[in-house]
């Protein structure tokens, strides 16, 4: 058995907290030392790594907090940050070590190596690319942050940026697709845990690559992976290509 580690759990009561407890509980290396909540004061000096799926200002604020005492590690799996507060936890990872990603699948993790490796093979002139996420009629954000790294990782593969690409929502008469930008769209939907698809399509053929989460407790456990991953390194920001060895020269 590998050595017992002291965890936390910010937005335990959530649909993810309340996951994440579960996984937590049942291994016999971790200590749960610190579960709270919206407006709940924690100690968390007491925790070597904290797992997070609170809200954009929750994860910020938790960790500039960690970073100002210098600890603990974080695992962050909000999703919705604007670039500002992206820029608050690049700053926070300064101090800390933080793995952060918009999905801990292993599915998702391996479908964007996927993308990335088709959007470079296929001609931007002839092929459009579309991404469509469908979540419980519950979530707030859209894109899901899932659906934005497939979109960075299409854009990748392009050899841009996704902020040049990501093109407006389709509304209204606003004239022909934009050869080489990537669309969204987005489905909100009673209890859909998260379903994600890429279509890549030309004039002759369509290429559609996907992926559905059949249970929450997936992503828990992608988390609790990332924890034991992460609990011992010093600083840096990370995502989940990291903790899964996909980044590796
Ligand atoms: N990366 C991934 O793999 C996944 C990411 N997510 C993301 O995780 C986030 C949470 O999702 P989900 O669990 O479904 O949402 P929920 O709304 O069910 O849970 C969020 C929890 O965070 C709590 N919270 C709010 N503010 C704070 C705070 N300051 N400190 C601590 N806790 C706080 C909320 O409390 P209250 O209700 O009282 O406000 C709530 O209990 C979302 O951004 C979602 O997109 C979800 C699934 C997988
Ligand atoms: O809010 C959710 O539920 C989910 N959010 C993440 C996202 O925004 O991509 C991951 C997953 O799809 C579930």
């Amino acid at each position: 058995m590998s050595a017992i580690f002291h965890a936390g759990i910010s937005g335990y009561r959530g649909r993810m907290g309340r996951a994440v407890s579960q996984v937590l509980d049942a291994r016999e290396d971790v200590v749960v030392a610190a579960r709270f909540d919206w407006g709940e004061t924690a100690d968390i000096s007491l925790c070597d790594v904290i797992i997070d799926f609170s809200t954009p200002d929750a994860s910020v604020a938790l960790a500039q907090a960690a970073a100002e005492r210098g600890g603990p590690a974080l695992v962050i799996g909000s999703t919705g940050f604007t670039a500002e507060q992206e820029a608050e936890l690049m700053k926070a990872a300064e101090k800390i070590a933080i793995v952060k990603s918009g999905n801990f699948s292993l599915g998702v993790n391996i479908l964007i190596g996927l993308v990335q490796h088709a959007a470079q093979r296929l001609d931007a002139q002839d092929w459009d690319i579309e991404i469509t996420e469908a979540h419980h009629r519950r979530k707030v954000d859209s894109p899901s942050g899932t659906a934005l790294m497939l979109g960075e990782a299409a854009a990748e593969g392009r050899f841009s940026d996704l902020a040049d690409l990501q093109s407006k929502p389709y509304d209204g008469v606003q004239g022909e697709r934009e050869s080489g930008k990537i669309g969204f769209s987005s489905i909100r939907a009673g209890g859909i845990i998260g379903e994600h698809t890429v279509l890549f399509a030309s004039e002759d053929e369509v290429l559609t690559l996907s992926h559905s989460a059949i249970d929450r407790s997936l992503f828990a456990k992608g988390a609790v992976a990332a924890a034991a991953w992460v609990r011992t390194r010093k600083t840096g920001l990370y995502d989940m290509q990291d903790v899964l060895g996909f980044r590796q020269a």
